[in-house]
């Protein structure tokens, strides 16, 4: 079969950083190729060079066809309706006029042949996050892209929303398409990949060219030799006084608690009160819906979230490069926050350096960071090596009750690990860890109990000993009535 990529020997250094030294891509027409690799290993970069966005120091990029990115975070343009997003750039025009009726017709053709409907009059911000990575499908496939690369899509999709993307997926394989996708789940690579590379430190490790590989294989790959992990996390079950309630919420009537010692887990399907609570609990916004917050027994509805922080409220939030860093500045000025920050504030108000560099550092490794240094810009960090950033800094002795919302989103499956030990290890150093996820398999890991959030309201709580997938499901889907809390 024909190639529709090939990508020979390419290397690309941004100063020290070698992000990419000697990638080979082979991806073959009409097939959906796995792009794998833990964070940091290139595979963004690579894509960017794919598609022109970068220039190679060298190396070979032929692609026989056109390609076009969806990337993590999508390029919707929110004021715009459905269709001017899906023609941007390519608008069909007439005496200088943009025909909007010939254009929704040839959307509306594209929409069929790959039956993929949209409301194309809505305003794009309207649409859920699924909804809106569709439009931006159309749009490359509108502007006659035939190589889509899709970086992580599935990080914002419920189960049933990738079970959809995964058929559209098959269907545009068969209609001769050709997809590069990357993601850190090695079960979706199992369900959906034709063919799987694998890059380690912007080096093309292994390639199976058909469906022969295997998860642990993969895996392997990705790791080295040697480097494998060890099983899941492992709870510790301490004994639990009524009296080390850290963190309270009251949430539609009932109280959500999290002791001393103790993980509690938020799972729900995603827009059912996950965001709202965070920001609820942090201070960013009040919800009704929500009641009174409680750190340590003391009531802090009317504390700003600068006073939660200083009292020992930690977030790790779900998309670290928005809501809790800051691109321009270095690793250093993005871990000195500003409730560490009178630490190292000597006599005169002067700061001092050494030993800001020093707890810099103490973070980065805390964290396995991938950086070239700790004065390297937050914005620089690939995604994975942000999120992992953000976790250490949050996750520092000091804290009372961390947030952890999708705190291993992007993150790859050895340093989800670590972080979610150390979220495990938070508690049983005596601070209390809410973990709001979409992962079952995560919240199972770590938790002691479950509470299922379904349309803003606890449609149940369930102790560690009853943990089932069809349990869960069940209050996940509304289909269920009130559990005993535990
Ligand atoms: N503009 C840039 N300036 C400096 N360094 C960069 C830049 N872009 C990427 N890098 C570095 O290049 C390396 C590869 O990053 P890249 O984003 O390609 O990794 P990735 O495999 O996509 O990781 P992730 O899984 O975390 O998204 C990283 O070490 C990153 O810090």
């Amino acid at each position: 079969m024909a190639d529709a990529l090939l990508c020979r020997d390419v290397r690309k250094s941004f100063g020290p950083v070698r992000a990419l030294n000697g990638t080979t891509l082979r991806v073959e027409r009409g097939t959906i190729h796995g792009l794998v690799g833990e964070n940091g290993a290139g595979k963004s970069t690579l894509m960017k060079v794919v598609m022109g966005e970068i220039e190679p120091d060298s190396g070979r990029i032929e692609a026989a066809v056109r390609p076009g990115m969806i990337r993590q975070q999508l390029s919707t343009i929110p004021e715009f309706s459905v269709l001017d997003n899906i023609i941007f750039g390519n608008e069909p025009v007439r005496r200088g006029l943009i025909t909007r009726r010939a254009a929704a017709a040839q959307v509306g053709e594209l929409m069929e042949q790959i039956r993929l409907p949209l409301p194309l009059r809505a305003e794009a911000a309207l649409l859920p996050p699924a909804l809106q990575q569709r439009m931006e499908i159309l749009r490359v496939l509108y502007h006659r892209a035939e190589l889509i690369l899709m970086d992580e899509p599935t990080a914002l999709l419920t189960p049933y929303e990738v079970d959809a993307l995964f058929d559209l997926l098959r269907r545009l394989v068969a209609q001769d398409h050709t997809v590069v996708f990357i993601t850190h789940k090695l079960r979706e690579v199992e369900a959906l990949c034709d063919a799987v590379t694998v890059i380690r430190h912007g080096r093309t490790t292994h390639h199976w060219p058909d469906r022969s590989f295997s998860v642990t294989d993969i895996a392997a790959a990705m790791v080295g030799e040697g480097a494998a992990d060890a099983g899941p996390v492992h709870p510790a079950r301490g004994e639990i006084t009524a009296s080390d309630v850290l963190l309270s919420v009251e949430v539609a009537g009932r109280q959500v608690t999290v002791r001393a010692g103790e993980v509690t887990g938020i799972a729900g399907v995603a827009g059912n009160g996950q965001d709202a609570l965070v920001e609820h609990v942090c201070g960013l916004a009040a919800h009704p819906g929500f009641g009174s917050v409680a750190l340590g027994g003391r009531p802090i509805d009317h504390w700003p979230t600068k006073r939660r922080r200083a009292a020992g409220l930690r977030l790790i939030p779900a998309d670290a490069r928005q809501w809790a860093s800051a691109a321009e500045a270095g690793i250093v000025d993005n871990v000195i926050t500003s409730e560490v920050a009178p630490a190292f504030t000597g006599r005169f108000g002067r700061l001092r350096k050494r030993a800001m560099a020093r707890h810099a550092a103490e973070v980065v490794a805390a964290g396995q960071v991938v950086a070239s240094g700790i004065e390297q810009k937050a914005g620089e960090l690939s995604g994975g090596n942000l999120q992992r950033l953000v976790a250490a800094r949050e996750l520092t002795p000091g804290g009372t009750a961390v947030i952890a919302h999708e705190p291993t989103r992007g993150v790859d499956f050895r340093a989800a690990r670590a972080i979610r030990h150390r979220l495990r290890a938070f508690a049983d150093q005596g601070g209390a860890t809410l973990l709001v996820s979409s992962d079952l398999d995560e919240l199972f890991e770590i938790s002691d109990r479950i509470v299922v959030l379904y349309r803003g309201t606890v449609a149940g709580q369930v102790a560690r000993g009853d943990f089932s997938r069809a349990r869960l499901g069940a209050l996940m889907g509304g289909l269920a009535g009130e559990e005993a809390a535990s």
